[in-house]
């Protein structure tokens, strides 16, 4: 598919400068507009990969702001979106919407920008465009306190009701025991770079590419299209594809296929997709649609592999909605699969972020409380003979 990339604040742009690595790196040709979104300039300087005027300051003459970030505050993430919205706005009109089949709009839900700004500009490319807009948030750790989580249950709200699917990626179960907070973000942001480009790049080539069973955008595009919170799973093995192997060149001439070896190969692979860690921990049987691509070099594809696999994951989620298509790419050196598991409703996180956040709500309330009654009992004379001037 081709696509729009945007990236709201710190963490989504670092996502996105990782989706451009990882596609330059393995010559897909995903993202065929990238812009990044922030309120903190120094952020912006960050990526390695998005080009200089593709990066959008905002929030920059914001009183509380003041090119600095917003310091977690999501109502003001939101208020610098609104505030800055012509300047947005025109970063848009730069975008041939013609040239994509959709739009992704990346951020972290645990700090201020991603979550409060990228809702408003979610909301806004609904309104100018007919693509359809997803989105891809990180959840923010358990441990990271109560403060992050509330940021995440208000944004999970508005990411979910304004984009056509939200794709997650929980932190607390990709951290790795041991590791603080910050540690580990370069890894983490590579597996969901490597897991989201090779999904929605499916299809994309260079050259014309004569396989029976390539997987199409309008695939994906279905598969996303239930409104609903979304997990990916995916596994790889290495192949030996240096091009002129012996054995592969053999069976090209005598027109063999290694039918059982390569369809028990990819079961296999796509079996270890599905038990893999996910994105987002969730039962698998709760998902509504789900979607295989498989990617490598043509000769490890297996049509009769990829169907197999294709009936074992309609059975494990019990939905008769299971695509399945291959992603050729004649130089890789490995087989990946990945699988979609589209609208998913048993996700434990999810459930543990709203409890947490709930928690946090009511204790900023009474925090709140006992202070303000400190400062008037500060203020106040002991007897209550001296009145306020206004
Ligand atoms: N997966 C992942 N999570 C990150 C990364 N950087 C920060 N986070 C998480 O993102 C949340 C903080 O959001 P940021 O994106 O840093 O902040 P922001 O949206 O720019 O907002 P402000 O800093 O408040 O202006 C926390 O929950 C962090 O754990 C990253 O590179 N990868």
């Amino acid at each position: 598919m081709k696509l729009g990339t945007i990236g709201v604040g710190n963490a989504g742009s670092k996502i996105v400068d990782k989706m451009v690595e990882f596609e330059s790196l393995t010559n897909r040709k995903l993202c065929r507009h990238v812009m990044v979104i922030n309120t903190a300039r120094t952020d912006l300087t960050k990526p390695d990969h998005i080009p200089e005027n593709r990066r959008v300051l905002i929030g920059d003459t914001h009183q509380k702001a003041k090119g600095h970030g917003v310091g977690g505050d999501v109502d003001v993430g939101a208020e610098v979106a609104k505030n800055d919205m012509d300047e947005i706005r025109r970063a848009f009109d730069d975008v041939d919407i013609h040239e994509v089949d959709a739009i992704l709009v990346c951020a972290s839900l645990g700090g201020g920008t991603g979550s409060g700004a990228a809702p408003v500009v979610i909301k806004e490319l609904q309104k100018m465009y007919d693509e359809p807009v997803y989105g891809l948030g990180v959840l923010p750790g358990k441990y990271e306190g109560g403060r992050p989580a509330l940021n995440a249950a208000r944004s999970l709200q508005s990411f979910v009701n304004n984009t056509d699917n939200f794709i997650a990626f929980d932190n607390d179960a990709w951290r790795s025991k041991g590791q603080t907070v910050g540690e580990g973000y370069e890894g983490m942001n590579r597996e969901l770079a490597t897991r989201i480009v090779t999904l929605l790049g499916a299809g994309e080539y260079d050259e014309a590419t004569t396989a029976e069973n390539a997987m199409d955008s309008s695939d994906i595009i279905r598969t996303l299209d239930t409104n609903g919170i979304s997990s990916i799973g995916y596994a790889s093995t290495t192949v030996n594809n240096n091009g002129d192997g012996l054995l592969n060149r053999f069976r090209e001439e005598h027109e063999i296929e290694d039918t059982t070896n390569s369809a028990a190969k990819i079961n296999g692979l796509v079996r270890r997709a599905v038990n893999s860690r996910l994105t987002l921990p969730c039962e698998v049987s709760s998902a509504d649609r789900a979607l295989i691509v498989l990617s490598g070099p043509p000769s490890e594809l297996s049509r009769k592999g990829l169907e197999s696999a294709r009936e074992w994951i309609e059975k494990e989620v019990d939905t008769v909605e299971v695509l399945a298509g291959d992603d050729p790419r004649e130089n890789a050196s490995a087989l990946s699969a990945v699988v979609l598991l589209s609208n998913v409703t048993e996700t434990p996180r999810i459930k543990a972020i709203q409890e947490q956040a709930v928690e946090a709500q009511e204790k900023i309330a009474e925090q709140e409380a006992v202070r303000e009654e400190e400062i008037a009992n500060l203020i106040k004379d002991k007897d209550g003979k001296i009145d306020p001037v206004i």
